[in-house]
């Protein structure tokens, strides 16, 4: 752990003295202060990570340089020493952010402990700190926006980030975001708004392939009261509610034919008219679609309008698959098990190298997602804060990691090893579904569920 320096500042000269004393005797980097202007000219020269602070000063009292501490230098934790009888002061002071405080007298063993405490919490921070900075390619006011951070290395994630932040700098370009299930193209398509002109007005996610058809118009575009049988009320659509903001259209290929004629007619227009309505409404929604689908072959097939395509895709962002940017892989790996591990409270601190291996010969057929589900899970059944093969079923441990009887050099001999290779291309072949994956197989689905439940195969 790295020094801590801590500074005191009390206007009684016996006290700095004794507490100054004492902490240098227990290693602590140690200045002191009188009064508060002597100590924020002390803190703008020097690193402090532990203010003491009294709370009765001369020039202003501690409570208003605790409000100035904190905002001014956000990352000095700060300890409060009280008089008896200040319990509002107090009450306060924590409010404030103050970690700890102190009536005076007190024991200077119980401040070493506080001090110890405060610590460990510093570690802890920078810690956390450090899992966010590494390798987040997204500022913290936008991961605090999109709810989570765009992490990776790689010169495929580092263009989507870098096309994210350009089509944000613009305003009505249609956007189309294209990639594999679980590559993350909801967190581009809210990257976009949130770096984005819009970003104080709504972002709303629609799912194109849970809307019943019924449905598509009203929820879409709104009704009147009276316009069909159920609508009791008059009720805005989605343009509407996302005015001035953005509409996600995740899997927008699932819209019927009609729907897609009525989408391209608003893009075109900017303007709804509500069902059973006759007033146009104005809208100023920016649209980003995204489908995982390959596109082209759907309009090629009908199932896609060519004209709603070229509309959409005035800017298309391709996130590649996780398979294709293999250097991701450990870096993810690395941020989910810090990351998750500290949400759970589950100490991870030994981690079996084979695992990255494994993972970097995998496919990854969801992409990030299944990481992160992989992780969460293995975290879950993993035992005495170690991380093993044991806990990661879905993946195949690499040749080097295997015994030794069954493996020579490049070939494998051991038939249940072969088998489950077998299984496991089978089902990325597949895209893991079982029936298709058994068929492959020549045997039954049965069969293929026995064999999965034999080598613990979790899908
Ligand atoms: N580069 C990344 N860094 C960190 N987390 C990521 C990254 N990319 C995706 N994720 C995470 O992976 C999960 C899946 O992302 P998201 O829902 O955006 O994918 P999607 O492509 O929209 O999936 P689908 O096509 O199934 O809707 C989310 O939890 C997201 O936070």
């Amino acid at each position: 752990m790295k020094e801590i320096n801590i500074l005191v500042l009390d206007d009684e000269k016996v006290f700095r003295k004794e507490i100054k004393e004492f902490l240098d005797g227990e290693g602590f980097s140690v200045l002191t202060a009188e009064r508060p202007s002597e100590a924020f000219s002390i803190l703008s020269e020097n690193h402090i990570d532990i203010l003491i602070l009294d709370l009765r000063l001369p020039e202003m009292d501690g409570l208003q340089v605790l409000t100035k501490v904190k905002e001014e230098y956000p990352d000095i934790e700060v300890i409060m020493i009280t008089g008896h009888g200040d319990m509002d002061a107090v009450i306060n002071a924590m409010r404030m952010g103050a970690i700890e405080f102190f009536p005076k007298p007190f024991r200077l063993l119980d401040m070493r402990a506080a001090i110890q405490r405060t610590k460990r919490y510093i570690a802890l921070n920078e810690q956390l700190k450090e899992i966010n900075q590494t390798y987040s390619l997204v500022s913290k006011d936008l991961i605090e926006s999109i709810g989570t951070e765009i992490i990776g290395n790689s010169f495929g994630i580092r263009q989507v980030v870098d096309l994210m932040g350009k089509v944000a700098k613009t305003d009505n370009t249609s956007v189309l975001i294209t990639g594999e299930s679980g590559t993350g193209k909801e967190l581009v398509a809210r990257g976009i708004h949130y770096l984005s002109s819009r970003k104080k007005s709504y972002f709303y996610a629609v799912n194109c392939s849970a809307i019943p058809d019924t449905l598509f118009e009203s929820e879409f575009f709104g009704h009147k009261k009276g316009a069909f049988t159920g609508a009791n009320e008059d009720k805005a659509g989605w343009f509407e509610v996302a005015n001035g903001g953005t509409l996600f259209l995740d899997e927008v290929v699932e819209m019927q034919p009609a729907m897609q004629s009525k989408l391209l007619r608003v893009l075109e227009d900017r303007k709804i008219r509500r069902i059973g309505s006759s007033v146009d409404i104005p809208v100023d929604v920016r649209i980003i679609a995204a489908t995982n689908q390959d596109i082209n072959k759907l309009i090629e097939d009908g199932k896609f309008r060519g004209d709603l395509y070229y509309r959409l895709n005035s800017f298309q962002i391709h996130i590649p698959p996780l398979r294709e940017r293999k250097e991701d892989i450990p870096i993810l790996f690395d941020y989910y098990v810090k990351h998750i591990s500290t949400r759970m409270g589950k100490k991870i601190n030994q981690v079996d190298p084979f695992i990255v291996k494994a993972m970097m010969s995998y496919n990854f057929p969801g992409n990030i997602r299944e990481m992160r589900n992989m992780v969460e899970r293995a975290i879950i059944l993993s035992e005495g804060g170690r991380l093993t093969m044991k806990n990661f079923s879905g993946l195949i441990a690499p040749a080097d990691s295997t015994p030794t009887t069954g493996v020579i050099g490049e070939e494998i001999f051991d038939l249940d090893l072969i088998e489950k290779i077998v299984i496991m291309k089978a089902l990325e072949r597949t895209g893991y579904k079982k029936t298709k994956a058994a068929q492959l197989l020549n045997i039954t689905r049965q069969a293929l569920d026995r064999r999965l439940e034999k080598y613990d195969i979790n899908l």
